[in-house]
């Protein structure tokens, strides 16, 4: 193809393919992937592309077009339509849509305006005719990068006003005492940075909620997040979780396999329960922490990996290092900023408010009682917010519609507190022997007409079934059950 370039008077054309280097452009400047298969024109245009300060990634077909934009995506893709191995536009159009959402300028043949428009109604940002005009390219290129930039601003803003439309738990930690304020401010504050954290608390405080918050707000938050439990496998099993390994080299190694770190490249790697890493494992993941390099098990060659490190553990590690059973250096190394996940009795005004997001996922318009919220306080949760959810979610699971009310004794039978207390009169806390006598029979038939007709008198109000049947709420629901009525 004709084009209407010279070699450009004082600047040297370019000598290879650019865009090794992943450093941002200038302002004005941006990185462009020019899509063409002819030698000359990719030369010519490229050098002058170069040197208004561009940086530019050449490929000569399709093919190596969604190789380049795979590999690190330019902003603003100029595409040549017909190129071999068919020299067919149509197969150059089907590509116009691969590179979504970069800005594309097609090169048409002249007079191919036909093509242009279908170019255009596929995606393509504008169209340039071959033989190419160099202000024309010069313009184009610059107005397509100011577009790609304002494109990616406009994203970027709509993505923060999202977050904050969201309101302050937009990161999952529910909660308003103080001390959850807080953490949730650190989360935001220490979220964007490079640093590894440490995540301290009792067991089902939110120490993995936390290590999802800090990824979900940090850069990474497109690459993986992956979590490994470090105290469930033995130190050989571990290695070869996080590091991988290579085909042969225990049994069972029939093939090459990644680790986690490898899967977490550009994004976070938490490990929970680090204070279980067996002595070890410690030391390998010291050296990957230090040099960011590790070898797969059974393998020689050094591999690297970009992960930010998150950790997290229920355990005393200060005392673990004083004691020796757990490495100094590597506390230290992961200790980068400590966050701490307070438990449920240091942060009771937590608990209406994790309630009844609880009790909401499971019902959506249900509702706790003054009884229910004295009792959720007055109990101690040993097992925190974990043991709360459930205890929230299994009694929402027990309310019948149209029943809204989630009250103190629904909940003392969801968590099971029930079994150990004396029972109060018409709560039977154990099911009564399985009848087989005539008399059982007919009993139980009449028991079973009697606590249906009532509930259904009742508009299925289960508090006032069990009113006019002079039992209570608790022993109402396991009549229920164990009638099969429920
Ligand atoms: N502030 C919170 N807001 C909402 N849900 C929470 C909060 N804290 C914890 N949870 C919920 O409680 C459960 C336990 O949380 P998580 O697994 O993060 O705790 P953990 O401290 O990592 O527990 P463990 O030490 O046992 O691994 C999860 O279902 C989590 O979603």
């Amino acid at each position: 193809m004709n084009q209407a370039f010279h070699e450009p008077s004082g600047h040297p054309p370019a000598q290879s393919i650019a865009g090794g280097a992943d450093t941002p452009s200038a302002p004005g400047h941006g990185h462009v992937l020019l899509v063409d298969d002819e030698a000359a024109f990719q030369r010519l245009g490229g050098a002058f592309l170069r040197n208004l300060g561009h940086e530019v990634t050449l490929a000569g077909d399709g093919v190596q077009a969604l190789a380049a934009f795979a590999q690190r995506r330019p902003e603003l893709v100029l595409l040549d339509l017909a190129m071999p191995p068919h020299m067919d536009p149509e197969r150059g159009l089907e590509l116009i849509p691969r590179f979504a959402p970069v800005p594309v300028v097609v090169l048409t043949g002249h007079g191919d305006h036909a093509l242009a428009l279908r170019a255009t109604e596929l995606g393509a940002w504008d169209f340039l005719t071959k033989p190419i005009d160099p202000d024309m390219l010069r313009f184009v290129v610059a107005r397509g990068l100011h577009k790609a930039r304002l494109d990616a601003e406009l994203a970027t803003l709509r993505a923060g006003q999202a977050l904050d439309a969201q309101g302050l738990d937009d990161m999952g930690l529910v909660g308003q005492a103080t001390a959850t304020v807080q953490l949730r401010a650190l989360v935001r504050r220490v979220a964007p940075t490079q640093v590894s954290v440490l995540v301290l608390g009792p067991t089902g405080t939110g120490k993995e909620l936390v290590a999802r918050a800090l990824h979900a707000h940090s850069a990474r938050r497109t690459a993986p997040f992956v979590a490994i439990h470090c105290g469930a496998l033995s130190a050989e099993l571990l290695e070869s979780e996080l590091f991988g390994h290579m085909k042969g080299s225990f049994t069972g190694a029939y093939r090459d396999q990644a680790g986690l770190v490898e899967a977490a490249h550009g994004g976070t790697l938490f490990l929970d329960e680090v204070g279980e890493m067996p002595p070890p494992m410690q030391v390998k993941l010291l050296r990957f922490l230090q040099e960011g390099t590790f070898v797969p098990v059974g393998g020689r060659a050094q591999k690297r990996a970009d992960v930010r490190v998150v950790a997290a553990t229920h355990r005393d590690l200060e005392a673990m290092v004083r004691e020796g059973s757990f490495r100094e250096d590597l506390f230290y190394r992961l200790k980068g900023v400590v966050l701490r996940t307070p438990s449920l009795a240091e942060r009771p005004a937590d608990i209406p408010l994790l309630a009844t997001r609880f009790l909401h996922r499971v019902a959506h318009n249900a509702r706790l009682s003054a009884d229910a919220l004295a009792w959720l306080m007055a109990r101690d949760w040993p097992g925190n917010v974990r043991e709360l959810k459930a205890v929230v979610e299994s009694a929402g699971a027990l309310l019948m519609p149209p029943e809204r009310e989630v009250d103190a004794p629904l909940l003392q039978l969801a968590s099971g507190d029930m079994a150990t207390e004396a029972p109060t009169p018409g709560t039977e806390t154990s099911p009564a022997p399985a009848g087989t006598g005539p008399l059982d029979a007919a009993l139980t038939e009449l028991e079973t007409r009697m606590v249906r007709d009532t509930l259904a008198a009742a508009g299925g109000n289960q508090s006032e079934a069990a009113r006019r049947l002079g039992i209570s709420r608790v022993g109402l629901v396991k009549k229920l059950t164990r009638l099969g009525l429920r």
